[in-house]
């Protein structure tokens, strides 16, 4: 028996003036997936993001996380409830340590779930579970730096513990590797990986490079003019010529 999706967009749509940028998008993502959302320039990737993230009001349709329809709610109140994007954090304390930085979302994220449990929000449990959230991120050794003092792809890691921090069910990569130098990338990649490792988590990732989407995805929606023209496994998706020809700008031999 399939389980019910984590996150699911039903007919959403988005109009600016007369443009359809989403156009009825129907798609369901499952627990423990990581989905690559690709397609050309102006295809509506990050549009369609906005739209489950909240950043955008949909014109029509709806986006239910676990069964609630969230598509009126917020961005803090769906940031609440589960939705979790990476790269869109503007409140780390560039003056603070790496460590003091991600108790603070811990924290944070502690007093609004479980003020009334003080077991679960003591101290030391905050202090483990900051420390096992560097750990993920592969940060322990730079924990003592300050933020300001970090490289670019430290930062970057930094911005994913951030998000972990925040115990999402659903996170969101738009374009994670953009503007990273060739030897940054695949630390991020591997970080990425690693966080498929935790099965409770539903990824979704805009993407335009095809190595990695090939490393990373369980499978590949593809964007047009708005509108979902192909979903599925990979190599299928990938592999099949009205997708590269039309909406990859790739040669068939490429894939
Ligand atoms: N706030 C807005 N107002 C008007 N038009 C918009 C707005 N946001 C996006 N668009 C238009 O919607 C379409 C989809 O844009 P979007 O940025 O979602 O595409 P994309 O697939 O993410 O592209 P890229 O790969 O270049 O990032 C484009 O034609 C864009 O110009």
């Amino acid at each position: 028996m399939t389980e019910h999706p984590v996150l699911e967009t039903t007919d959403l749509t988005i109009r600016f003036g007369g443009h359809v940028a989403v156009d009825s998008v129907s798609c369901a993502f499952q627990r423990g997936t990581l989905t690559a959302i690709v397609g050309p320039n102006g295809a509506g990737k990050t549009t369609y993001f906005n739209l489950i993230s909240g950043q955008l009001r949909a014109s029509a349709g709806r986006v239910t996380l676990n069964g609630e329809d969230i598509t009126r709610l917020s961005v803090p109140e769906r940031t609440e409830r589960g939705i979790g994007r990476a790269f869109q954090l503007t409140n780390l304390f560039p003056n603070l340590t790496v460590r003091e930085n991600v108790r603070l979302v811990v924290q944070a994220v502690s007093g609004r779930r479980y003020d009334l449990f003080s077991r679960a929000g003591s101290h030391v449990e905050l202090i483990e579970r900051a420390e096992h959230v560097l750990a993920e991120v592969k940060l322990l050794d730079s924990a003592d730096r300050t933020v300001a003092a970090l490289p670019h792809g430290d930062q970057r890691k930094l911005e994913v513990a951030l998000l972990i921090a925040l115990k999402p069910q659903v996170l969101m990569f738009d374009e994670p590797t953009a503007g990273m130098s060739v030897d940054e990338v695949p630390a991020i990649l591997d970080l990425i990986q690693g966080l498929k490792a935790d099965h409770d988590r539903t990824i979704l990732l805009v993407e335009h490079k095809m190595d990695v989407i090939r490393s990373l995805a369980d499978r590949i929606v593809v964007l047009h003019n708005g509108a979902l023209v192909a979903d599925g496994d990979p190599q299928a998706v990938i592999a099949s010529p009205i997708v590269q020809e039309a909406y990859l700008g790739m040669e068939p031999a490429d894939a």
